[in-house]
């Protein structure tokens, strides 16, 4: 069988080359792609793109579904329109497979709950990288002895959210093994706001934004005369295209959100 495929945000850094990996990949077909500025018969138009794609562009997601009829919907887009996306895809019966960051707890908990009421699978992956996802198991598991965590999450500067979503799923995996905790000295007071970072449970954030990164985290554990350092780079955006092809292909078998790919490797 086919897996019909419409990708939101394809003219992004991560959509074209999520497109590329579609393209390639048997028993996948890209049926459409979902933009809301760009307003063209193909993604063809494109200088980013081959000039014999004929792939549809669509600025209405409804529309986009009614007529192409994907099955599953790859979103890269951004923190404003992702949760809108999600929630249209799964009342229409189309998998969602959401790479897009910056959910608040909130709506990924409305989410899971559209989901299972639909009994429509859809991967909400703050990480695609294989290599992201042992990091964030790693720390998992090493905080349960190190229980002094700081997180620093470095990125190119043109991303809108922060902290990353892998800097908050791996504070979110952190939580569930440890008691939460101040830390730092009781005392201690902040001179210029946010010196001390982001705090999730007691766990620091840091955001690094530069140009010249992609996406890197460091996990730093501090005990007593020693630091335990966990790192994950990732150097370029083909990275993250075999988890993303990993997702399509499970959860067409889902009927229900899983949020981190830990939860199905
Ligand atoms: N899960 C993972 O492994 C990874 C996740 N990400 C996440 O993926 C998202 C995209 O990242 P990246 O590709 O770097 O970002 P880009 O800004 O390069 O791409 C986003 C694209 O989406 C477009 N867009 C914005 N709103 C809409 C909308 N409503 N409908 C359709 N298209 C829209 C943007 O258009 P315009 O620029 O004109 O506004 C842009 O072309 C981010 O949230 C990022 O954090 C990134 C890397 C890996
Ligand atoms: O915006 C990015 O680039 C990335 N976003 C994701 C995040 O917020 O964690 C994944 C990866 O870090 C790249």
């Amino acid at each position: 069988m086919t897996i019909k495929v419409a990708i939101a945000g394809a003219r992004g850094k991560m959509g074209r080359e999520a497109v590329n990996t579609v393209l390639k990949r048997d028993g996948m077909e890209l049926v459409a792609a979902l933009d809301y500025k760009y307003v063209g018969e193909s993604l063809a138009e494109l200088e980013i793109f081959s000039p014999n794609l004929n792939v549809p562009i669509y600025t209405d997601l409804t529309n986009l579904i009614q007529e192409t009829t994907p099955d599953v919907l790859i979103d890269l887009t951004n923190p404003q329109s992702v949760y809108e996306h999600t929630k249209v895809a799964l009342l229409h019966n189309v998998r969602p497979v959401v790479g897009t960051t910056g959910f608040t707890e909130e709506q990924l908990a409305e989410l899971t709950h559209l989901a299972e009421e639909q009994q429509v699978g859809c991967i909400i992956a703050p990480n695609f990288a294989i290599g992201a996802i042992l990091m964030m198991k790693f720390a998992q598991e090493a905080a349960k002895y190190l229980p002094n965590v700081e997180i620093i999450e470095m990125h190119h500067d043109r991303k809108l959210d922060a902290p990353s979503g892998t800097g908050v799923k791996t504070a979110q995996m952190i939580r569930e093994v440890r008691e939460g905790r101040k830390q730092g000295h009781p005392s201690e007071h902040e001179t210029i706001d946010g010196a001390r970072g982001a705090d999730f449970d007691g766990m620091r954030i840091h955001s690094v934004r530069l140009p010249g990164l992609v996406a890197h985290q460091q996990v730093l554990f501090g005990g007593e005369g020693q630091l335990l350092t966990i790192r994950h780079d990732s150097f370029n955006r083909e990275s993250f295209m075999d988890g993303v092809m990993y997702c399509v292909e499970t959860v067409m078998s889902l009927d229900r959100l899983v949020y981190g790919l830990e939860n199905i490797l």
